[in-house]
């Protein structure tokens, strides 16, 4: 992707990054540095001694950031609309024109340490410039979490086609400067937009999205060491923390955004510069690199699309004990990473059809208790939270609202199965059956099955809703890119790519891990249907 935005300069320097860190007052721990990633693009953050919990790694002054406050880009880049997506095409403008403005910027320090190259987040594969390897990891998406994942962000408005509405009504008014008098092509703001969206933190009121210069060095970890913490209730109108002219005061003659604050609290704000703080929240070893979580939950399919990246897509060969060791290590990383997330998820309105799924998300609100601590009878192994073990077919609901999901045990949420016993039940015009008692049968027939005992034939709604749920599973596993090839193939494919070709062993990657928990999941439902299900019925 050409961007003309670095021509004739030297590559990214640590030096030059540390004294405008210096320079913009960063305080950053004794006992931290920073490092090229292994990979030669990128850098990392490295404990140099053994950080303990509660250290403080750095404090950034909120002057320091770089948000569409901060900017010198007139009012363009501030977004009439506040959502976040929004702020951040404004942010990847702002960070345009710094880049364009180039040694001359007052971020300059900073920014010159970015990564060079866009980040490869699938919505920038299709652009022109993405090269081969893009195209050919397109399809690869396809029925996949991270085509979901990509639906949602064009649902908030950050996808290719707004990106690129957005510069071209920005274009005619962005500043020339003395290295660019020329406008930059659309690949420069695409490249901003890549660095922007995969690294600023969401810090306040005022500032919205910020690049936050050293906090954004830490690469991301389900096992983070740290947390970032920073003063949200800032005025909105000048961002001061202290109190200030804008104020509307409360009864105790404290402004009303600090009435929530601690005495203490309000001394401090008054002397102390407003800082995004960032935290040891579990002990670094000496020499091991500091890591931060980009969220909670985050499956492998959000780390491509948010962050153009998937852990362990490229396993790399042992064959020297370091590279063992290290490697160990990472596979350790990986296998939490690919647990993160909610497994394969469904829209409840590709579940059942709309009315019926109007009636099931007004019963699931109605009484979610019920649904979260749903009773299942004695002789059925539970955990603490009431729900049968990895062995059953049923799991407990997501605790995110909204997520029907197949867990990464191959076990179905209570939410689809629910949804699916209900369609079932009005289509048969099945008055008796309740879902509480057709679970329970459904689970001491599975344990029958497992512990190879004659199994007893599922009634007819139980039958019915455990057929929809297979299909459900194997449509799933059609509408995905060569639904035939198996795990082994897949595997197969992605060890014969070109060294190059990394989007599409990220993309191979995130399918042999959905077509393997699909079809584990299939193999449960049919050895159901084959030993409970109709012997008469030669569908299955
Ligand atoms: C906030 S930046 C982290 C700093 C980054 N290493 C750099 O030098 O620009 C986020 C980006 O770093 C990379 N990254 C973060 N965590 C990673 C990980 N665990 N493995 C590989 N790349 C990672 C991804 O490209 C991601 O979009």
């Amino acid at each position: 992707m050409y961007t003309g935005l670095f021509v004739g300069q030297p590559p990214p320097s640590i030096p030059v990054l540390n004294a405008w860190l210096d320079d913009h007052n960063v305080q950053r721990v004794d006992g931290v540095e920073i490092a090229p990633m292994a990979s030669g693009s990128g850098l990392r953050l490295v404990a140099t001694r053994d950080l303990d919990v509660g250290e403080t790694i750095c404090k950034i002054p909120k002057s320091a950031l770089l948000s569409t406050r901060t900017s010198p880009l007139p009012m363009l880049s501030r977004p009439s609309s506040t959502t976040t997506s929004h702020t951040i095409l404004g942010l990847a403008l702002a960070l345009l024109h710094e880049l364009r403005l180039g040694v001359d910027s007052d971020f300059w320090g900073y920014i010159q340490s970015l990564p060079r190259e866009a980040v490869p987040i699938p919505t920038l594969w299709p652009l022109e410039d993405a090269g081969s390897d893009a195209q050919l990891a397109i399809p690869w998406l396809r029925g996949t979490e991270a085509e979901r994942d990509l639906r949602r962000r064009e649902r908030e408005g950050v996808g290719l086609v707004h990106l690129r509405a957005f510069y071209d009504a920005a274009l005619p008014h962005l500043p020339p400067t003395r290295l660019h008098a020329e406008p930059s092509p659309f690949d420069a703001f695409a490249y901003a937009f890549s660095l922007v969206s995969t690294r600023a933190f969401v810090v306040d009121l005022y500032h919205m999205v910020a690049l936050c210069p050293f906090a954004d060095i830490l690469n991301h970890s389900a096992n983070s060491h740290t947390s970032l913490a920073s003063d949200d209730f800032v005025c909105h109108k000048c961002g001061q923390l202290s109190s200030c002219d804008h104020d509307v005061l409360g009864p105790n003659d404290l402004p009303a955004r600090l009435e929530h604050v601690s005495p203490a609290e309000v001394e401090r704000i008054e002397h102390e510069p407003d800082t995004v703080d960032m935290y040891v929240e579990w002990g670094v070893p000496a020499g091991r690199e500091v890591m931060n979580s980009y969220g909670e939950k985050i499956g492998e399919a959000r780390l491509l699309v948010e962050w153009g990246f998937v852990p362990g897509s490229r396993p790399a060969p042992l064959d020297s004990e370091d590279e063992e060791d290290a490697d160990n290590q990472d596979l350790e990383d990986d296998a939490d990473e690919h647990f993160a997330g909610d497994g394969v998820t469904w829209d409840i309105d590709e579940v059942v059809d709309e009315s019926l799924a109007l009636e099931w998300i007004e019963r699931e609100e109605g009484d979610p208790e019920a649904l979260l601590l749903f009773p299942l009878d004695a002789s059925t192994p539970t955990t603490a939270e009431g729900f049968a073990d990895d062995s059953a077919l049923i799991c407990a609901p997501s605790d995110r609202e909204g997520v029907y999901h197949l867990n990464y045990a191959g076990q179905v949420s209570l939410r689809i199965f629910g949804a699916l016993h209900l369609a079932e039940t009005k289509r048969l015009g099945d008055t008796n059956s309740t879902l509480v008692s057709d679970i329970n049968h459904l689970e001491a027939a599975w344990e029958h099955i497992q512990n190879s005992v004659d199994v007893p034939t599922l009634a007819p709604t139980l039958l019915a809703t455990a057929k929809a749920m297979r299909a459900l599973i194997a449509d799933r596993l059609d509408g995905m890119n060569r639904p035939k090839l198996s795990v082994g193939d897949l595997y197969d494919l992605r060890e014969d790519l070109a060294p190059d070709a990394d989007l599409q062993a990220m993309a191979l990657t995130i399918v042999i891990n959905e077509v393997a928990l699909l079809r584990s999941a299939l193999e449960r439902w049919d050895d159901l249907l084959q030993f409970a299900g109709d012997k008469d019925d030669d569908d299955e």
